[in-house]
């Protein structure tokens, strides 16, 4: 497939390569948007979305459309004759320089497969001309890097050469040791009536379009149905969150039921709140036929809404790791002591520096017994990486290559429709978005300055087609799924592999085509190499230079944009000053009104005092930015020197003797008889799982040389055990009685399940 054969079919027309793993022709999400649902329940979005917490949103658009109409009043005023005629002048005007921008993205087209030519010869990279936005009066000493949820993005692996690195033979022998020795393939099943899954889900499957399973899914789904461990790896759009949701769920159908058993069994981790909320939605619809109850907890929502959804024990939380260490903290009876299930989405994100104590807080809170899965498109099978999660004899399931780009993604160029740009501060991603709606183009922005309303409401709108063009930073690089991206635009080269790969994946989804485009100067070079390592196909990737005229042409509209872009934003500013001393002031009413009330409340707690969060945070940006290592011995350093002072600052004084009392514990070493007592009181309190049969501990070899964890886990029946043994009962013949294994490949067919 060429560019030339894109212009003619577009990139999302039908696909007739045999190679695509899946079905082209599908209609996916024909129950609805995922964000649809949300948005477009009026009361629950109200509910959902935190109110009053910033200053209402302030839009650019709206600034400009009020900056012309000004413009065009004094105008009139100031030639009162010629009203009409500058009225058209001035709109003329604007078509015009819309056309304008047609005609030369035309031309761009017919120069760039003029020059296109097979094959990308490395030696030709310097001919890629600069960057005609580098002039635009982009601040060059905002280098902020986006992090989603508040956290940086750190890859593990971050760079292509440790990509190409060997494997040593002791590396070998220790993922051989670590690993469960069976691995799943693609060919064990390819319906989903041949899983043996319930009907309920089996009607859900149908109904959002899901003709027969993607690979990631056929191999994990029965691996996952036998509780199992899993380490999954697939590439960007290729169902991984189904491939977790669907097993997790069929183990759910047969959990204890009534009132004194509900209980939160199911914990599934994200870095997005934005991931989260389309996982939440996708896990909506394949339950949609049971009974099992989900809830999602994520920043920027709202926490009353959230607290009360836990006082009626979901089946399944979704979570960014942050709101759900605020709850297990401060919503009074939420635990995760009963959690069977523990999914990370986007997991080499998780394990990564950014959210590490994060994580290590909410691992703490989880019974060891507990089913892990991790999956991601760029997941490592790095002993080192994994350790950190207590795996059992995790199964390892790749199904492409390591780090691969979809077969259905082009690496190219040109895009009017539904295209995303992904620029490396939010504050560049604003300053595009102004220039682009004051070219009239119709754009929307995504990251973490904005309001987690106006994140929701951009997202709908390039759902929804109302903008053409998406200003994103890396808060949406991962995990999004946005039916029928064309096209994606590295504004410039991530300085990661696994951030590329992740970035582009917004494209090409499910077996659709689509297009990515990356500007690379020669500072660039190792990362192209390595993006053009990892394509799918070597003939996917093409050369282009932009010509030094089309680029000169974009630098003198943009330099006689200057002036507008600066009032524009000194507009904006101003009007934020505003709205946040209205808000003060509003503040400042209702705590005079409602004082009692408000004092009244327990104050919220954190692991981490605000100094110590602020610290993490700038660590693991300093770690995203110098590539990881560098700041892992950082952060070593730094927790040695956490700030003592300050700790309590803020809180309330029942507060601060609350937390002066735990830490004296501490100090006295009574804390962990404390907390101890604490589980074993909640434990007794905890809804009893059917038929838990206590096992006597197996031998600590069994652990994969944990001995610690080892106890627990295997001694311990989860609550699915029974389930499964109970539902040969009253099953249609499955896999359910107990030691019966699910139709696997003859390799996974020689092991049982890990705790039968
Ligand atoms: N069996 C299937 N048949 C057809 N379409 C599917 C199937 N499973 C999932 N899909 C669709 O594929 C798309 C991508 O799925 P999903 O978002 O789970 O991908 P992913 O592997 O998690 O991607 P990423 O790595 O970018 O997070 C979704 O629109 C989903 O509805």
């Amino acid at each position: 497939m060429t560019l030339d054969s894109d212009d003619e079919a577009g990139p999302q027309s039908k696909n007739s390569r045999e190679d695509v793993d899946l079905d082209p022709d599908f209609v996916f999400d024909i129950g609805g948007d995922s964000y649809a649902d949300i948005l477009a329940n009026g009361s629950t979005t109200q509910d959902l979305i935190k109110a009053g917490s910033k200053a209402a949103p302030i839009s650019v658009d709206e600034i400009i459309a009020r900056r012309r109409l000004s413009l065009k009043r004094k105008r009139n005023q100031e030639d009162g004759e010629s009203d009409s005629e500058n009225g058209d002048e001035e709109t003329g005007g604007e078509d015009e320089s819309e056309d304008e921008i047609d005609s030369e993205g035309d031309a761009r087209d017919e120069d760039e497969e003029e020059s296109d030519e097979e094959g990308l010869e490395m030696d030709e990279l310097g001919e890629v001309s600069d960057d005609p936005l580098a002039s635009s009066g982009e601040d060059e000493e905002d280098n902020e890097e986006e992090h989603p949820d508040d956290s940086s993005e750190n890859d593990a692996d971050s760079d292509s050469s440790e990509d190409e690195e060997e494997e040593t033979e002791a590396d070998k022998a220790r993922k051989a040791a670590f690993f469960a020795a069976e691995e799943g393939t693609s060919e064990a099943h390819d319906s989903f009536l041949s899983m043996n899954l319930s009907r309920p889900l089996l009607k859900a499957i149908t109904s959002m379009g899901f003709q027969k399973p993607t690979p990631i899914q056929s191999a994990t789904i029965p691996v996952a149905l036998l509780g199992k461990d899993v380490v999954g790896n697939a590439v960007t759009g290729s169902g991984k969150t189904a491939a977790f949701m669907i097993p997790m769920l069929e183990r759910l159908l047969y959990r204890d039921k009534g009132k004194k058993a509900a209980a939160t069994r199911c914990l599934v981790l994200l870095p997005t709140r934005e991931l989260a909320v389309q996982c939440y939605e996708v896990g909506k619809k394949l339950a949609s036929h049971t009974d099992v109850q989900l809830c999602l907890l994520v920043g920027g929502l709202s926490l009353k809404t959230q607290e009360a959804a836990l006082r009626a024990r979901p089946d399944i939380v979704l979570a960014t790791p942050g709101r759900l260490i605020d709850h297990i903290r401060n919503s009074p009876g939420f635990t995760l002591d009963a959690i069977d299930i523990l999914v990370l989405d986007e997991a080499d994100r998780m394990l990564s520096e950014g959210f590490h104590e994060e994580l290590t807080e909410i691992i703490k809170s989880c019974p060891k017994s507990r089913q892990t899965m991790l999956f991601s498109a760029t997941m490592t099978d790095s002993v080192d990486e994994l350790i950190k999660m207590s795996l059992n004899k995790p199964v390892r399931l790749f199904v492409d290559p390591k780090r691969s780009t979809a077969r259905s993604l082009v690496q190219e160029f040109t895009f009017k429709h539904k295209v995303i740009i992904f620029l490396r501060s939010k504050k560049l991603a604003h300053q595009m978005r102004i220039v682009f709606s004051l070219l009239g183009m119709k754009c929307e922005e995504l990251h973490g300055d904005l309001s987690q309303e106006q994140r929701l409401n951009a997202l709908q709108s390039f759902r929804d087609g109302a903008v053409d063009y998406l200003m994103a930073t890396d808060l949406a690089s991962r995990g999004l799924d946005i039916k029928g991206v064309e096209t994606v635009i590295n504004y410039d080269m991530p300085n990661q592999l696994a951030q590329y790969l992740h970035r582009v994946g917004r494209t090409a989804r499910a077996g659709k085509r689509g297009r990515s485009v990356t500007l690379v100067g020669e500072a660039d070079r190792k990362m192209l190499k390595a993006a053009i390592k990892h394509a799918a196909g070597e003939d996917q990737v093409r050369q282009r230079s932009v010509p030094t005229e089309v680029a000169q042409k974009f630098v003198e509209k943009l330099e006689d944009l200057k002036n507008e872009i600066s009032e524009v934003m000194k507009e904006e500013k101003e009007e934020k000053q505003l709205r946040r001393a209205e808000m003060e002031l509003k503040k400042g009413e209702n705590l005079i009104e409602h004082e009692a009330e408000i004092f009244s409340r327990p104050a919220r707690t954190w692991f981490q005092s605000a100094k110590e969060k602020e610290k993490a945070k700038e660590l693991s940006k300093q770690s995203h930015e110098s590539g990881s290592k560098a700041a892992k011995s950082d952060q070593k350093k730094g927790s040695d020197d956490k700030p003592r002072r300050d700790k309590f600052a803020g809180l309330s004084r029942k507060a601060k003797r609350r937390k002066m009392a735990m830490e004296e514990d501490r100090e006295a070493g009574t804390e962990k008889a404390i907390n101890a007592a604490i589980r074993s009181a909640k434990k007794a309190a905890r809804p009893s799982k059917i038929g838990h049969v206590a096992k006597p501990s197996a031998p600590s070899k069994a652990r994969g040389g944990k001995p610690g964890a080892l106890s627990t886990r295997s001694g311990k029946k989860g609550a699915f055990d029974t389930d499964f043994g109970s539902r040969a009962k009253h099953q249609e013949g499955v896999r359910a009685v107990k030691g019966s294994k699910p139709n696997l490949n003859k390799k996974m067919k020689s092991k049982g399940g890990k705790r039968k």
